[in-house]
């Protein structure tokens, strides 16, 4: 066989440094394509409140670099990113602002009145027409009006006196004598059962979170019961806020009995010897009848274990005469024992405290100021009072 000439042996040459390089870009792709690590998905946080802006850095999902995708993979177990509740301190500091920001209207457009240099009919009107539109309630108005009157002749109507005299009266309507506390402990070694009633929409479920974070700030140990079975989300919802926190959350199917959700949770709270167990229902039952039977069913099957200690109405304040309504129904349906206020925050009529104490003769506990996961307050009448006064 002729030898080839010299030309063709570089053209061969050439041919397979071509093939090489082609064969080296095409490995380098396929693995640069495959080895890419996808990004985790977003903490999945749908049914609890939207972070605040301080809480942002803990749960944003970060984005994965190069390198991190290279590492290999984490288990899941170390990965606990609990949250840590706001401090007492801080969050009623905070939150006594916010209120002053929302009711602040209502004392200055008072005191505006009061300052008048001659309190006339007209004068004495708009003053009741002003406690009424903050859904203060009619007695307590015309109660209000006619201490302020006799007190105010007497005592003279100079603007500090007006402001010190309005306070007093204020704060003796919304009756600081009460007794407030939340109980939250139960006797003989078992827990606390706080159970948690109201319609739907009101912020129950949020409510029950939030009290769960600040009992878990006190370093408290809690159960949550998912007995609002009508909507799965209602379960989803207080299982996020209770993952957040360390708290687990005692579910039963979409539809269960709630009576055997709460025998469950307080029975699994008594069985774990933890301080609390908080207990989220429903309140979509369209009639009395309906809505009594349910709870009253669930307030004894729990019963059968341990007594419940506190039984708390949640209503928002945005509603105004529909929340008395709505008291009234559930205060025959079950013995209240305290009444939380939510969405104060969105609402100039804080008066509906004194309204609503009044209807049922059960104190305001707790104040919801937010849909940040630690706004939620002691209601405290002085700094209430303050707070109407600016
Ligand atoms: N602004 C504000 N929003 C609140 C407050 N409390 C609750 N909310 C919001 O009210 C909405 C309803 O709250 P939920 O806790 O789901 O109400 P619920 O009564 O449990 O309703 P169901 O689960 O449907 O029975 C949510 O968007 C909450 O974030 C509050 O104090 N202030």
């Amino acid at each position: 066989m002729d030898a080839l000439p010299g030309w063709t042996y570089v053209l061969i040459a050439l041919a397979i440094l071509a093939l090489i390089t082609v064969a080296v870009a095409v490995t380098v792709s396929l693995r640069s394509r495959g080895g890419k690590a996808v990004p985790p998905s977003a903490p999945t946080d749908a049914g609890a409140p939207p972070p605040r802006a301080d809480e942002a850095e803990v749960t944003a999902p970060t984005e994965v670099t190069g390198q991190e995708a290279a590492a290999p993979p984490v288990p899941e177990e170390a990965l606990p990113t609990l949250e840590q509740p706001e401090g007492t301190a801080s969050r009623l500091v905070r939150l006594r602002q916010r209120l002053s920001r929302s009711q602040g209207a209502l004392g200055k457009g008072l005191l505006a009145l009061l300052s008048r240099d001659k309190l006339d009919e007209d004068t004495w009107e708009s003053i009741e027409d002003t406690l009424l539109t903050a859904d203060i309630g009619v007695a307590p108005t015309t109660q209000l009006v006619d201490n302020l009157r006799t007190r105010l002749r007497v005592e003279g109507g100079e603007a500090t006196e007006a402001r010190r005299v309005l306070s007093e009266e204020l704060l003796a309507l919304v009756n600081p004598d009460l007794d407030r506390r939340l109980r939250v402990t139960g006797e003989d070694g078992k827990p606390g059962v706080v159970l948690v009633v109201g319609v739907n929409g009101v912020g129950k479920t949020t409510t029950v979170g939030k009290i769960g974070r600040i009992l878990v700030a006190e370093d408290r140990s809690v159960v949550m019961g998912a007995a609002d079975t009508f909507r799965a989300a209602a379960a989803e919802q207080l299982g996020t806020w209770g993952e957040r926190v360390g708290v687990d959350v005692v579910r039963g199917p979409e539809g269960t009995d709630p009576a055997s959700v709460a025998f469950e949770a307080v029975k699994e709270g008594i069985d774990r010897g933890v301080d609390t167990v908080l207990v989220d229902t429903a309140g979509r039952l369209q009639n009395k009848a309906g809505l009594m039977d349910e709870l009253g069913k669930v307030k004894r099957v729990i019963e059968k274990l341990t007594p419940v200690t506190e039984v708390l109405l949640v209503l928002d304040a945005t509603t105004g005469q529909n929340g008395m309504i709505q008291a009234r129904v559930f205060a025959e349906a079950v013995d209240v024992t305290g009444i939380v206020l939510t969405k104060l925050d969105g609402s100039a009529k804080g008066g509906i405290v004194v309204a609503v104490q009044r209807e049922l003769g059960v104190p305001v506990k707790l104040v919801g100021l937010g849909e940040g996961p630690d706004d939620l307050a002691p209601f405290e009448p002085q700094a209430f009072v303050d707070a109407l006064l600016g």
